[in-house]
């Protein structure tokens, strides 16, 4: 197996965009299904035995790079249409070892699960991806799969590529998250699947729980108990996974683009349906209606485990934030698009606590503040957080070109701010949109914006 020596980009070119504001946003849009759940459905359903079927996938770049590992590693996983894949999976203990390098593209997730999975099967398979994956710390996965016996290999500074080579029968371990990660939380439960005895995950703040609820359906035995040390969730292996029909919700972190759009455009009235309100995602939607936003929650539902609701946006004049740093997880990822509702809120707002968005898909602080201060905000960086001058309604100045260093989230941030500029917002690469959010421009225009 060989690993590129150096790393690529799966952008070639980059594709410069330019938005311009285009009055009131209005209309119906569906958001793409969970990113989250959608790498999950894969995974867990690569290892059950027998053939899951899943509608609403997300076919961003970051979960075909996971559908393509999975196949490496003998899962077979079909597309039958678009968001219906059929997986037949191998079986936990089943997956076999991969003969080319797993090329993991963007995406932190498909990484460091993937990890967890290879960690306690007996195979050795090396991860690659582009330039900004390869810049993101892996020692936080690195750590605790070593201590279940993995044998990992990791480029200087615990990053990619890496090789891991797994061992069976692991170490069955008690780990206390020594940062807040559903992704650590999760290599380490999946890990656990094929590992003898009773794997404990201990998280002092909670973080996205989907690994927690799909394990469970899938038929892992799981218990998860709310303790004065914090969460304690426990999964015994060796586990048989039963195969299931998954429907993924819509992904609250693409609706989050959309919610702070209207909010911030005058006039606007948007429905985005079918959002997915597991309550530790839904920490956005919070803030935002703490700072004045309209946003209404239309027939409440649950789809495939999850609660879903359809959430009406109405144009509103927002004040700043405050957000508590305990409720950072439940808005890990609508940082920066919350950046930019705060430049438009009227006050100043103190965001701190959120030094993880440092090791994103770039340095989300340092990065939204280049680009904030290039369309005209007032902002100063903190070593964990930003403070973000409010506009008090005031349109952003426009300019750029705004640099988004292969990172989805902040081109789509740029593209929201831009639709109340006073003049066109560039942003010098809007491909990594499609890692999460492959139609976020087409819906945007849906709802009549100008890009
Ligand atoms: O487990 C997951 O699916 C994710 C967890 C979060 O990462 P961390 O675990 O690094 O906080 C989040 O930022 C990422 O987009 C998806
Ligand atoms: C941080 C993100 O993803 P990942 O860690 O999977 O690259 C994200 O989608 O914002």
């Amino acid at each position: 197996m060989s690993a590129p020596s150096s790393p690529h980009s799966s952008h070639a070119a980059a594709q410069p965009l330019s938005i311009r504001a285009s009055g009131p946003l209005r209309g119906e849009v569906a958001v793409p299904g969970d990113k989250s759940i959608s790498h999950r459905s894969l995974m867990l359903s690569a290892l059950a035995v027998g053939t899951s079927q899943i509608s609403g996938l997300l076919e961003g770049e970051d979960v075909i790079a996971t559908a393509a590992a999975v196949r490496a590693m003998g899962a077979q996983a079909e597309r039958l249409g678009p968001g219906e894949w059929r997986v037949s999976g191998v079986g936990v203990g089943g997956l076999l070892q991969p003969t080319q390098a797993l090329d993991m593209g963007n995406s932190g997730t498909s990484t460091r699960l993937l990890m967890g999975l290879v960690a306690s099967h007996p195979i050795t398979a090396t991860f690659v991806g582009d330039a900004s994956l390869s810049g993101r710390p892996m020692g936080r996965v690195i750590a605790p799969l070593s201590d279940m016996g993995a044998d990992i290999t990791p480029a200087p500074g615990g990053r990619l590529p890496l090789t891991v080579r797994g061992l069976y029968p692991a170490v069955p371990i008690r780990y206390t998250l020594p940062v807040a990660s559903a992704q650590v939380k999760s290599a380490i439960l999946l890990a656990g699947l094929n590992t003898p005895g009773t794997t404990t995950v201990i998280e002092p703040v909670p973080t996205r729980d989907h690994s927690e609820r799909m394990l469970a359906g899938f038929g892992a035995q799981l218990t998860v108990e709310p303790t004065p040390e914090g969460r304690v969730i426990m999964l015994t292996g060796e586990a048989e996974l039963k195969p299931q029909t998954i429907v993924v919700p819509g992904d609250p972190s693409s609706a989050a683009f959309f919610a702070v759009a209207a909010t911030i455009v005058p006039g606007s009235d948007i429905t985005i349906l079918n959002v997915g309100l597991n309550p530790t995602r839904s920490g956005l939607f919070a803030a935002l209606r703490a700072m004045g936003a309209d946003i209404e929650e239309v027939s409440p539902r649950t789809v495939g485990g999850e609660p879903v609701a359809d959430l009406r946006v109405r144009h509103a004049r927002l004040t700043a934030c405050d957000p508590d740093p305990a409720a950072a997880p439940s808005m890990i990822d609508e940082f920066p698009v919350l950046f930019v509702a705060a430049a438009l809120a009227k006050g100043t707002s103190r965001i701190a606590g959120i030094e993880e968005m440092r090791v994103k898909e770039s340095d989300r602080i340092a990065t939204m503040a280049a680009g904030l201060t290039a369309i005209g905000v007032s902002v100063e960086e903190l070593p964990d957080g930003l403070v973000v001058h409010g506009r008090d309604g005031e349109p952003f100045a426009g300019g750029g070109p705004i640099a988004t260093r292969l990172d989805h989230r902040i081109a789509m941030s740029f593209a929201v701010a831009g639709l109340h500029a006073s003049a066109p917002v560039e942003i010098d690469d809007a491909a990594p949109i499609a890692t999460s959010f492959p139609n976020f421009l087409p819906l945007l225009r849906t709802v009549g914006a100008a890009c």
